[in-house]
């Protein structure tokens, strides 16, 4: 609903060029208008990179990447600003409920009351729903508390004040309801985004100060210890610390970081003391953003809400008309009375909303973030689930397992030669590399012109000549590079379900690296819960070479398919495949080198040490490193789903039938009000304890079935 401080003032654009648009409006000089909210909010629409509000020049910029529709939903987001964007909020309106439910209720003992002072009660309980309804039909039409106000007048018109009352008293009930259950989760939401009110320790010239957390910068070393929230996304730079991420995740287990492994803010540290560099602050944290996302999911109606309001609507005229026809023929103002105090707006209304934010709080304290309605609605019609295997069906921080130099230099010097070339990409394999070389005190050649080239590996040069690393496609086909001497030694190593990366230099092979990655230790189990919950085709893709591909295929029976030398582009066009045989695909990454897929897909699922490109693209992100998060964000979606779909039936029957039997006269109004608003209830209360339940399997219902 348009805030009716909104009204008539949306803004309009005055400049646009390259992904920016300059925004004017009356509205955004409103001294009501909450800036960081707004700003926060347009952030949080995809596509959008960057918003700035001035309120004195009445104006709002936005950057984005022009991508089609981003524009529009800016608009849209702006033209249709929640009461939540005003400063003031919506507690007045709140109060003014209240007052009215206490009257109502009031007005139920009108009876006993002298009749000219339970009439007055009454009237008074009943002004702001007629107020309302009346509001309504001057600026939007026939719509429900048309409805509402036209049976609650129609009521006290014929003296049935305890009816009128309890109406009012029960219509005010739903709407504390709806209210409380969307400040609940708005409070929940943005605790995540409460960034900015503490002190924090930074690194200055060798120094430690304190300073507001808001104040950060991009590339600060901020330290933690005990007992400090982190609020920074990171890498770890020195130190060792035990993590709380209970509020992130919900998981108590505190998780061990050391230096070079990314944080995300939202964490506690629980032991011990670390320095981050910080490479996302305040409002672009990675929590922040995600919270920002959610709460303008929750915020603007989805499309199975905006269809059961839809239709909500249309069946407004229709009670009214059924009513009108009653008296007409009958004459029986009672009975057309009930027929006006059954509206199937309520449920029809609210079941749809509350599901979807109930449903994205189960999942979100289950550690998946589900961005909106959209997405559930897509988990739930998917039949067939991608998997990028580094990072996602594996672990993805590999161990160097062999070094074997094939032409005359030592293990340790091949291995700080490609950890040299390696050291600035943060390719698992190249993580690798670097982390073996550290551990064993390798001193660093100086590179120079280092190039990475993206699914193949890197190129650089040390004193003039040219080293190559990655993969026996890059090396061999693309370089010309002779690695035929190599093949039985690589063949055996990659038997053991061993990548190989390959190290030439000027144009001969100079050794090769074997890395091994770990199976996720759930994986097994999670692949044949999904299928067990309806997934139909499990698939595995990977730039890896053939043999590592078939080894991992060995090791997970549950899949379908397993394909290997995958370009990015070639994952996304399988996708684009899966589709065009019909299925609803959703592709897991860890976001390294699968962007691509994760955008083609239906649903895009993102790993949590998924880079920021990939948990943007993503429209669900799991916070917990494993894969149990998919498997219960599937079956919180099919559930969603379905009780989206029972409420909905379950209001248009229930209602019905009431309505029959009041058209019948079989009903009193208030008999007819009661039986609808309890009906609502119920409606209500089933969809929301349906979408809090936990997930059916999980970690600790499903035994894990194999261990790697
Ligand atoms: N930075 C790098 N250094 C060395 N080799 C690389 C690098 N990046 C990619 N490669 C090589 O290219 C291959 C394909 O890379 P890509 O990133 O597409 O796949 P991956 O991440 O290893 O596996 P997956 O596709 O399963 O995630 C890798 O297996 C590796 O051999
Ligand atoms: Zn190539």
């Amino acid at each position: 609903m348009p805030s009716a401080k909104n009204l008539g003032r949306g803004p309009s654009v005055v400049h646009e060029a390259n992904g920016r648009i300059r925004l004017r409006g009356r509205l955004f000089a409103d001294p009501a208008l909450d800036h960081a909210y707004v700003e926060a909010m347009i952030m949080a629409l995809p596509g959008v990179i960057e918003a700035r509000l001035n309120a004195g020049a009445a104006c709002l910029v936005a950057r984005h990447d022009g991508r089609p529709g981003v524009r529009e939903a800016i608009l849209a987001a702006l033209g249709d600003l929640p009461d939540e964007a005003f400063l003031p909020g919506r507690r007045r309106k709140r109060e003014g409920l209240d007052k009215a439910a206490a009257l109502g209720l009031l007005a139920l003992g009108a009876k006993r009351l002298p009749r000219p002072l339970g009439g007055l009660l009454s009237w008074l309980a009943a002004a702001p729903v007629i107020a309302g309804g009346l509001e309504t039909l001057i600026n939007r039409g026939l719509k429900v508390e048309v409805l509402d106000a036209a049976a609650v007048s129609a009521l006290l018109l014929r003296g049935d004040y305890r009816a009128a009352g309890a109406i009012v008293a029960l219509l005010a009930l739903g709407r504390h309801l709806e209210q409380t259950s969307e400040e609940k989760s708005s409070a929940l939401l943005k605790s995540l985004l409460a960034v900015g009110d503490e002190d924090v320790s930074v690194e200055r010239d060798g120094a430690e100060i304190r300073q507001p957390a808001a104040k950060l910068a991009i590339g600060d070393i901020v330290v933690c210890g005990p007992g400090d929230k982190i609020v920074v996304d990171g890498q770890v730079t020195w130190g060792q610390a035990e993590l709380n991420q209970s509020s992130i995740t919900g998981e108590a287990r505190p998780v061990a970081v050391e230096v070079g492994d990314r944080v995300i803010s939202g964490a506690t540290v629980q032991d011990g003391k670390i320095k981050i560099r910080a490479q996302q602050v305040g409002r672009h944290t990675a929590m922040a953003r995600v919270g920002s996302f959610i709460e303008t999911a929750v915020r603007h109606q989805s499309e199975p809400e905006k269809r059961s309001a839809r239709l909500a609507d249309r069946l407004t005229p229709v009670s009214l008309g059924l009513a009108g026809g009653l008296l007409l023929l009958t004459g029986d103002t009672r009975r057309a009375v009930s027929v006006l105090t059954v509206d199937f707006g309520c449920a029809l209304k609210l079941a749809a909303p509350l599901a979807v934010k109930t449903a994205m709080y189960n999942a979100g304290r289950r550690g998946v973030l589900i961005k909106g309605a959209r997405a559930l609605e897509a988990l739930s019609r998917v039949d067939a689930v991608v998997f990028d295997k580094t990072g996602t069906i594996t672990h993805g921080d590999l161990e160097v397992t062999d070094v074997v130099p094939l032409d005359g230099m030592s293990a340790e010097e091949l291995l700080a030669l490609a950890a040299g070339a390696e050291e600035h990409y943060s390719h698992p394999v190249g993580r690798a590399v670097v982390r073996a070389a550290r551990r064993r005190g390798l001193p660093q050649p100086a590179l120079s012109q280092v190039d990475f080239i993206v699914a193949h590996g890197v190129s650089a040069y040390v004193a003039d000549q040219r080293v190559l690393v990655g993969s026996l496609h890059f090396l061999a086909e693309d370089e010309g590079v002779d690695c035929s001497t190599a093949e039985g030694l690589c063949a055996s190593l990659r038997d053991q379900g061993k990548s190989i990366l390959y190290v030439g230099h000027e144009n001969h092979l100079e050794g090769v690296i074997a890395l091994r990655d770990r199976l996720r230790p759930e994986a097994g189990a999670v692949l044949a819960g999904l299928r067990a919950a309806g997934v139909e085709e499990l698939v595995v893709l990977t730039g890896d070479h053939r043999q590592t591909a078939q080894a991992l295929a060995r090791d997970l029976p549950q899949l379908d398919a397993v394909r290997w030398e995958l370009r990015p582009e070639d994952k996304a066009a399988i996708v684009a495949e899966l589709q065009a045989r019909g299925r609803v695909v959703a592709f897991v990454g860890d976001g390294v080198n699968d962007a691509p897929a994760l955008v083609t897909a239906d649903v895009g699922v993102c790993m949590p040490a998924g880079a920021e490109l990939a948990r943007d693209a993503a429209q669900v992100v799991l916070l917990q490193d494993d894969l149990w998060g998919l498997l219960s964000a599937r079956q919180l979606a099919a559930r969603f789903q379905a009780t989206v779909g029972q409420s909905f039936f379950a209001a248009i029957g229930l209602n019905c039938a009431i309505m029959l039997a009041a058209a019948a006269g079989r009903l009193s109004p208030l008999g007819a009000a009661l039986l609808h608003n309890l009906s609502t209830i119920g409606i209500l209360g089933h969809a929301a304890a349906a979408n809090l339940r936990p997930a059916e399997t999980g970690p600790r219902a499903l035994p894990q079935e194999r261990v790697s």
